[in-house]
């Protein structure tokens, strides 16, 4: 795998790098990290240098949690590691008033140093090709910010979350500027409150971020039309959008699974798959940035295990700012395992998502709806239990459940804190797994997923399409 390892100096790349190289600066959470991973191999694999930058422990994170892309893919790529100052890597409070991460803002701040070896790459970078692109998460488009005077760089923004409640967000904050049509602004009407979406603190971060949001060529979103075409409309309406240009090229992730190239390395919930009846197994996970008190996973054990439905179910706490740190072991019911032995699996690791949904044993996810597990489920066509946190996760399951129709909703709250008992859990996992309606679901994601599938940029669709305009663009 090239690596770079950048501290003051850059003074190996001296070679000529060609017409064009994409430099990619993602944000330091791992499903943003994940997004840009999974888009740089894309760009690499038309023949494009890229370039990883980040800091050396978050580019360790992402090599080693990649999934569903195999190593060769991802040996294309140049990794900068770049060394960020000491930060406090708290443990998540599962116990706090909101359910944001606010233990990983230590991290987010200290990531903000990097503005100046990542101005310096880029003008070292700049001074041995034609045209240097950068694309950075939005999140973090301080970062950017002296690349902007380099006569030959161009700078564009990755979206890591859905353009739907992308667009509802802005469009809020900035006083509703236009009139919706009807069918739009009745979904508006639906929308639940930002409020305890965010910390106080991360709102701050990212309000910081839009004074550096001026000079971007354009905008790249990881779904495609199919999903939120009405949307990407609506985003360029609005006002800073006018004159950048805007690419839907989702789902990112990979849609042939490369796991089968090597079966020694296979993980052991696949082979339990394998012996499983088509469509029976819930597979529960909620993402990288969730923490529950014990108390709540108590409950989630119970009605799961009342439910009597085959289950994989993911139990971590959230991620530190630094994964290599120590994280709490939550705690299950005395003899849960023993007694769900046969009809489930509890894995404490890092599980292979990907592989999982895109098993046909798989009938259903119980997910936050993280935009990365909605991406995944709605691309391998499973339904979803949505059980929102946090961040875009609320709008989304209006998305998942209202919009698009493939999934249910495992308990309306009135505060994201307010516990869901494991009667509401075994009766949301019944209708989805076992009633007509969950059967109606599923048939419904099925069919979603293919045509998402047929849209992606893997298969030739109307994504690839984008990919490819975007490309032309960069490479003009
Ligand atoms: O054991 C695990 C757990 C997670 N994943 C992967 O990790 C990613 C999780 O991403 P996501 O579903 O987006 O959840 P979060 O990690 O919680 O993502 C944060 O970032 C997203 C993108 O901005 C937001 O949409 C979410 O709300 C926010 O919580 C997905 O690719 C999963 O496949 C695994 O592969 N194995």
């Amino acid at each position: 795998m090239a690596n770079h390892t950048s501290h003051q100096s850059y003074g190996s790349i001296n070679h000529k790098q060609g017409p064009v190289a994409v430099i990619v600066v993602p944000f330091p959470g791992q499903s943003h990290l994940n997004q840009l991973l999974q888009l740089s191999c894309l760009l690499s694999s038309h023949k494009i240098p890229v370039h990883y930058v980040c800091s050396n422990i978050h580019n360790r994170q992402v090599k080693l949690r990649a999934h569903g892309l195999n190593s060769s893919q991802i040996s294309l790529l140049t990794f900068h590691d770049l060394v960020i100052p000491p930060f406090i890597s708290p443990p998540p409070n599962p116990r706090a008033t909101t359910k944001f991460p606010t233990h990983l803002q230590p991290c987010f701040e200290a990531f903000l140093h990097l503005r100046h070896p990542v101005g310096a790459l880029v003008r070292e970078l700049s001074q041995s090709t034609e045209r240097i692109i950068i694309i950075h998460d939005s999140v973090i488009a301080s970062i950017i910010q002296d690349a902007a005077s380099i006569p030959n760089a161009e700078i564009y923004a990755f979206q890591s979350i859905s353009p739907f409640t992308l667009f509802y967000n802005i469009w809020e904050a900035r006083g509703k500027p236009f009139q919706l049509e009807a069918e739009v602004a009745e979904i508006q009407n639906k929308l639940p409150s930002l409020d305890g979406c965010f910390s106080s603190e991360f709102v701050n971060f990212v309000t910081y971020q839009y004074q550096f949001m001026n000079f971007q060529a354009g905008e790249l979103y990881n779904t495609c039309r199919l999903i939120d075409g009405t949307y990407i409309n609506l985003l360029a309406k609005l006002q800073t959008n006018v004159n950048r240009k805007q690419w839907a090229i989702g789902p990112l992730n990979p849609l042939k699974i490369q796991e089968q190239n090597n079966p020694n390395r296979r993980h052991k919930c696949l082979e339990w798959l394998d012996k499983q009846t088509e469509k029976s197994v819930l597979y529960i996970c909620f993402g990288s940035s969730t923490s529950m008190t014990d108390e709540q996973i108590n409950e989630l054990a119970i009605g799961l295990e009342q439910s009597k439905t085959k289950f994989i179910w993911v139990l971590r706490d959230a991620d530190k700012g630094d994964i290599s740190t120590e994280v709490r072991q939550p705690k299950l019911p005395v003899a849960f395992e023993a007694r769900t032995e046969r009809s489930g699996m509890v894995l404490r690791d890092w599980a292979p998502q990907l592989e999982i949904l895109g098993h046909p044993s798989t009938g259903g996810f119980m997910s936050h709806c993280g935009w990365n597990s909605c991406m995944e489920s709605i691309s391998m066509g499973v339904p979803i239990a949505a059980w929102p946190m946090h961040s875009d996760q609320p709008r989304n399951t209006v998305l998942v459940t209202q919009v698009l129709q493939i999934g249910l909703v495992v308990k309306d709250r009135q505060r994201m804190e307010d516990k869901v008992t494991s009667s509401d859990i075994k009766e949301a996992v019944r209708r989805l797994m076992a009633s007509k309606e969950g059967e109606t679901m599923r048939k419904r994601a099925e069919e979603l997923g293919e045509a998402v599938r047929e849209q992606s940029a893997a298969q030739g669709g109307v994504s690839r399409v984008e990919l490819e305009s975007f490309i032309a663009h960069i490479t003009r």
